[in-house]
């Protein structure tokens, strides 16, 4: 039976990971569970860093960006020997089961402790969007409206200018933040990593865009695609059109959460704790359809959902 959790947050920050460390705690206290929160992901299984977490802990954090638990990239942890060692300290701490909330790699994480027999559950926690077993990541949201806010602001100098504004944003494996804050910025092309990139047809198409009357075009660009810089080089060599470069960096991952993103950290944090105490775990919870789901990892990758094809097109069909 299960009578004590853990909590962790894993891998890069997300906007709505500290509503999901709150709904966590307050759900699972309201349960009768007792929540113990673990300092910087995976490291502070091995460097020892908890403290217990009640009601008021998680006061006053719904609306902040970034992890009152801070958060770690462990790459120690990758190591059996490492993730051993950790199952011991949950279990010398009579931790019954652990929450990870974090992005693909801490799902593997995670389930590499339940190889150690520590019962674990994820709930998304990444900008990026790209988990199997979920078609929805808490941060995704905030991100793209953040990223739309500054494409925004670049396009009024863009279009002052008639230059080729050239956006890299974040997504080292995946292009969801690029193409759907694209598409609701009205980009001329935005480059993904699902898809292969010609620097030379994207010349093409902002010349023929050039050609029939349009002064400036938006490109954005997912960091895994390509560096914004080769592009914006790639521009100012075989064009005469006059590029412009901004890589958006860190400002797309921290800020409070949209009520999408606080929304969905409260209720996957509802559901892992339900599925705990009902006895189903090594599970991803998302969002699958209209409903929130608990899926296997291993059966996760049956649950895998790609770019939408359709967006993709109409971004470069809209964007002329
Ligand atoms: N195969 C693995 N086995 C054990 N642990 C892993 C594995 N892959 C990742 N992890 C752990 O999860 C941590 C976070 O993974 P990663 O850096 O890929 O971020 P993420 O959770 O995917 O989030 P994001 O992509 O949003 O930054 C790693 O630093 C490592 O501690
Ligand atoms: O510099 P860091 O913290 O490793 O983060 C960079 C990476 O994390 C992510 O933002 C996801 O959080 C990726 O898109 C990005 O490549
Ligand atoms: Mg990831």
């Amino acid at each position: 039976m299960i009578t004590k959790i853990g909590v962790l947050t894993s891998g890069g920050d997300a906007p709505g990971m500290n509503a999901a460390i709150r709904g966590v705690t307050r759900y699972a206290i309201e349960q009768g569970l007792s929540v113990t929160g673990i300092i910087r992901g995976y490291e502070g299984l091995l460097s020892h860093e908890i403290m217990p977490l009640d009601r008021r802990d998680v006061g006053g954090i719904i609306h902040r960006g970034g992890t009152m638990l801070r958060t770690a990239r462990c790459l120690e942890f990758m190591e059996e020997k490492t993730q051993k060692e950790a199952a011991a300290y949950i279990r010398e701490n009579d931790i019954d089961a652990l929450v990870v909330i974090g992005g693909d790699g801490s799902m593997r994480g995670a389930q590499a402790l339940s190889k150690q027999g520590i019962p674990t559950i994820v709930i998304p926690g990444t900008i990026d969007n790209d988990m199997d077993g979920t078609e929805y990541t808490i941060g995704f949201d905030t991100t793209v409206n953040t990223v739309l806010q500054c494409v925004n602001r670049i396009r009024d100098t863009a279009y002052s200018h008639d230059r080729v504004a050239v956006i890299e944003v974040m997504g080292r494996h995946a292009g969801f933040i690029a193409l759907h804050a694209g598409l609701a910025a009205g980009a001329e092309a935005v480059l993904v990593p699902e898809h292969d990139v010609s620097l030379e047809d994207l010349c093409m198409h902002l010349n023929e865009s050039h050609r029939m009357g349009k002064m400036s075009s938006i490109v954005i660009v997912a960091e895994g695609a390509m560096k914004g810089s080769d592009v914006y080089d790639y521009i100012k060599e075989h064009t005469y059109l006059e590029p412009n470069l901004t890589v958006l960096g860190y400002v797309q991952r921290g800020g409070s959460p949209t009520a999408r993103d606080a929304i969905m950290a409260s209720l996957f944090s509802e559901k892992a704790i339900d599925c705990l105490l009902s006895g189903t775990y090594n599970c991803v919870i998302g969002q699958i359809g209209e409903t929130i789901a608990a899926t296997p990892y291993t059966e996760a990758p049956r649950y895998h959902f790609p770019l939408d094809e359709n967006m993709y097109r109409l971004v470069h069909q809209l964007g002329r």
